[in-house]
């Protein structure tokens, strides 16, 4: 699906502030992994991301989505297959438009069919589409969302990208502006559409019980590099202790963060 060969990172070559962000990365993304990712501060996670992504082309390395090489393809040209979400929920959606016009722009893109203004049997597919994330979103569709919260926005973000139908997305932190209730329910629609549509996903999280709980595959970084590599079996068997105890082994420090990973959200 997507393959990251060699690649490295360099913010401010040449100068004082030189910092490679990420250091020599190879990672292989089949189709229909859900990869969490963890590490501390500044240990190159949204990086990868932004790498993936097109943000910043790398230094060093390339980068392939189904086998053809996109190393030097700018962010619109993969935003045509990868979806991202941040964690601000008020980037993904536009508050001033309507929560059906909303759907509409979305639907655009998938359906080409789809006309500029609804009609009833499209409403229909909308409201059964809201239907799915069990927030009575079906009920206000005229409402501007402006009107929504922070985790209504968020769970529309996510569906309205998984909608859009992109080969892999990107989670960067989509639930940490949330508080612990509304964080839950988005993580676990999060889990349900990745594996009821077969989506490949990425989610970086501070969370470690959330990183252990989701997904078949865990990353833990640090200082720009993939340290740590599990899925499967394996995986499931971590838990927060094992993880913290690896980190100590393989780095022979503390997670600086340990008291907020450990929390029980
Ligand atoms: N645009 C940029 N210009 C210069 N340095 C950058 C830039 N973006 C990131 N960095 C640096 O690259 C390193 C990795 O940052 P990154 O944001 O990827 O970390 P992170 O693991 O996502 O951290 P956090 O959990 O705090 O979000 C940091 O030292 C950061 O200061």
């Amino acid at each position: 699906m997507i393959e990251i060969k060699n690649v490295s990172i360099v913010f401010g070559q040449g100068t004082v502030n030189e910092n490679k962000a990420l250091k020599n990365i190879n990672l292989k993304v089949k189709e229909g992994d859900f990869i969490t990712i963890i590490g501390s501060n500044g240990a190159g996670k949204s990086t990868l991301f932004n790498t993936i992504a097109g943000t910043y082309l790398p230094s060093e390395g390339q980068i392939f989505a189904n086998d053809k090489n996109v190393t030097r393809d700018p962010e619109y040209k993969r935003a045509k297959y990868i979806g991202r979400i941040f964690q601000n929920p008020l980037l993904g959606t536009a508050g001033n438009m309507s929560l059906e016009d909303n759907m509409t722009i979305t639907h655009k893109k998938g359906m080409k069919w789809l006309r500029r203004s609804l009609n009833n049997k499209t409403r229909e597919i909308f409201r059964q589409e809201l239907v799915q994330l069990r927030m009575g979103l079906e009920h206000r569709m005229k409402e501007n969302l402006v009107m929504f919260s922070g985790g209504q926005r968020q769970a529309l973000t996510l569906l309205m990208m998984v909608l859009s139908k992109p080969s892999l997305i990107l989670l960067d932190e989509h639930t940490a502006a949330l508080d612990p209730k509304n964080a839950e329910i988005v993580l676990e629609l999060t889990n349900k559409f990745i594996s009821e549509y077969n989506l490949t996903g990425m989610m970086i999280t501070h969370n470690m019980t959330h990183a252990i709980e989701f997904g078949n595959r865990l990353l833990m970084m640090d200082g720009g590099e993939i340290i740590f590599d599990i899925e499967g079996e394996a995986k499931k068997a971590l838990t927060v202790e094992k993880l913290i105890q690896k980190f100590h082994e393989l780095r022979h420090k503390t997670f600086e963060n340990d008291r907020t990973l450990l929390a029980e959200e």
